[in-house]
């Protein structure tokens, strides 16, 4: 996979490496550094970068030499993720961190009874619209769901994010976890302390812990998904401000320090942990070439691994654009039930294709995508599960297909061609932890009170000669008699 670590810093000559923070003065095309978990070096300076030596006594520039490590130093080499930082002054210099006023409130780090609940049913919820007042990136952000603890290193949070102001003179550092943001509606222009990065809908990118970074919206409302997960890191799968506040999260509560300069004001660094982001449209999804239909660890992007060989705390996985070929199946996700938990979201389009019937009566379903020879394609949960929205399956709650999915698969029968689906881009966030959900979530009035009704429609089509649907089935059980209900 190519992807993107953050721009360099280099600056057209004459322009100035930093100003304020509304976006405007992004460059049009920023060039990026490409390649997952290169070591990377970057300089704004010719020569700001010390030779054979990280910590010299005196830096070039007299910059100041400071690392940030996001693995422990006695991590085995291989796993080993630091950079080296050569900045005007050290991220030390602020004044001490105090709660931020007014609190945030809406984000959670250790789930338990006091803040989170569970259910075993199926939860899905609508869009959520962007407010009118004014709100940025930080204040956007509320927790939906997520397992186990910031402090004990070990557990995941889902947030969502809707969003109208750029961050203006803060940057924000999360000390709990890596971000990983899924812009739904919005470009990001994010200004982090290893460069820049303009992050549309359809990329994905990730900020890794302690990292502190601003976002700036040029396109103003915005909405997205973040993943945050605790204790470890993403891999790939085995296949000129006036004054900044720093806003700290910390255990799920946000603190604010004040500093009298910008917080990147890196002149140069190298190493290989860094910000990056990733256009999904590059990834090329593989699946079966003749029959059934594989499960969806086939599309992993990123995963955050646990101890245990192929258990993930958090696996990101995308359902992009691609062909249906499957001979006689059944080619929309099968029913099932998951020992892992799974929280959808959709960046655009509709979610898991099957080509349907000719729809006729006028009725069009604006969740089906014409195939151009009068069939469409209809997509599964259409008309709940929209762009922006979400839906939660935990462990081993049932799920799969509506009714009006099924029956349509089904009508179109074994013969169906290859066909491609277009247009669209879910994924999902799938951990071994079994999330709680905050009381925003389930209180919500996004919340869709009726999804389980898109199954209750789904009847019997057992056939068996000699029986009734009234009657049930007679079957011989040893010498008994059992019957079982239809
Ligand atoms: O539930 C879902 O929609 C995600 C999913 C997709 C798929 O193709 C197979 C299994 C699965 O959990
Ligand atoms: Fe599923």
């Amino acid at each position: 996979m190519e992807s993107e670590p953050v721009s360099n810093t280099d600056v057209p000559q004459g322009s100035k490496p930093f100003s304020k923070t509304d976006g405007a003065d992004f460059p049009p095309d920023l060039s990026y550094q490409s390649g997952f978990g290169n070591h990377f070096a970057s300089e704004a300076i010719p020569g700001a970068l010390p030779p054979g030596q990280n910590s010299p006594l005196i830096c070039p520039y007299g910059l100041y030499a400071e690392q940030i490590s996001g693995t422990s130093f006695t991590s085995p080499r291989k796993l080993n993720l630091r950079s080296w930082l050569y900045r005007i002054k050290p991220s030390v210099t602020h004044e001490p961190f105090k709660p931020r006023s007014p609190g945030h409130g809406r984000l959670v780090s250790e789930f338990d009874q006091s803040n989170s609940s569970t259910t075993p049913t199926q939860l899905r919820w609508r869009p959520a619209d962007v407010p009118n007042s004014p709100t940025d990136f930080i204040d956007g952000l509320y927790t939906v769901c997520g397992a186990g603890s910031s402090f004990l290193r070990h557990g995941f949070a889902i947030h969502m994010y809707t969003a109208n102001k750029s961050m203006v003179n803060s940057a924000f550092c999360n000390a709990d976890g890596d971000f990983l943001i899924v812009p739904q509606e919005g470009r990001l222009w994010v200004i982090t302390e290893c460069g820049r990065l303009q992050v549309s809908p359809g990329e994905i990118a990730i900020l890794p812990q302690g990292f502190r970074f601003t976002v700036t919206l040029p396109d103003g409302p915005s909405r997205g998904y973040v993943a945050e997960i605790f204790g470890t890191h993403f891999q790939l799968p085995d296949l000129g401000p006036i004054g900044y506040s720093i806003v700290q999260k910390f255990g799920g509560e946000l603190f604010t320090a004040r500093q009298d300069f910008s917080p990147f004001n890196v002149v140069a660094w190298h190493g290989n942990y860094v910000p990056y982001k990733y256009d999904l449209s590059k990834f090329c999804p593989y699946n079966t070439v003749l029959v059934d239909h594989s499960d969806p660890s086939i599309n992993t992007v990123l995963t955050a691994p646990t101890e245990k060989p192929g258990v993930a705390l958090l696996d990101f996985v995308i359902f992009p654009p691609r062909w249906l070929v499957a001979e006689h199946t059944f080619r929309p996700p099968y029913y099932h039930r998951n020992c892992m938990s799974e929280f959808m979201g959709l960046i655009h389009g509709g979610y898991e294709g099957f080509r349907s019937a000719r729809l006729t009566g006028g009725r069009i379903n604006p969740f089906a995508i014409s195939m151009g020879d009068g069939t469409f394609l209809s997509v599964a949960k259409a008309d709940g599960f929209l762009p922006g929205g979400a839906s939660l399956h935990s462990c081993m709650t049932p799920h799969g297909p509506d009714t009006q999915t099924y029956e349509a698969t089904i009508a179109r029968g074994n013969e169906a061609g290859p066909y491609k689906i277009t247009g669209t881009m879910a994924f999902m966030f799938e951990s071994c932890l079994i999330p709680r959900i905050c009381p925003w979530a389930l209180e919500s009035p996004l919340m869709d009170r009726d999804y389980y009704q898109c199954w209750l429609g789904l009847r019997s089509h057992f056939e068996c000669e000699g029986t009734d649907d009234e009657q049930g089935i007679h079957i011989l059980n040893g010498n008994d008699e059992t019957k079982i209900p239809a």
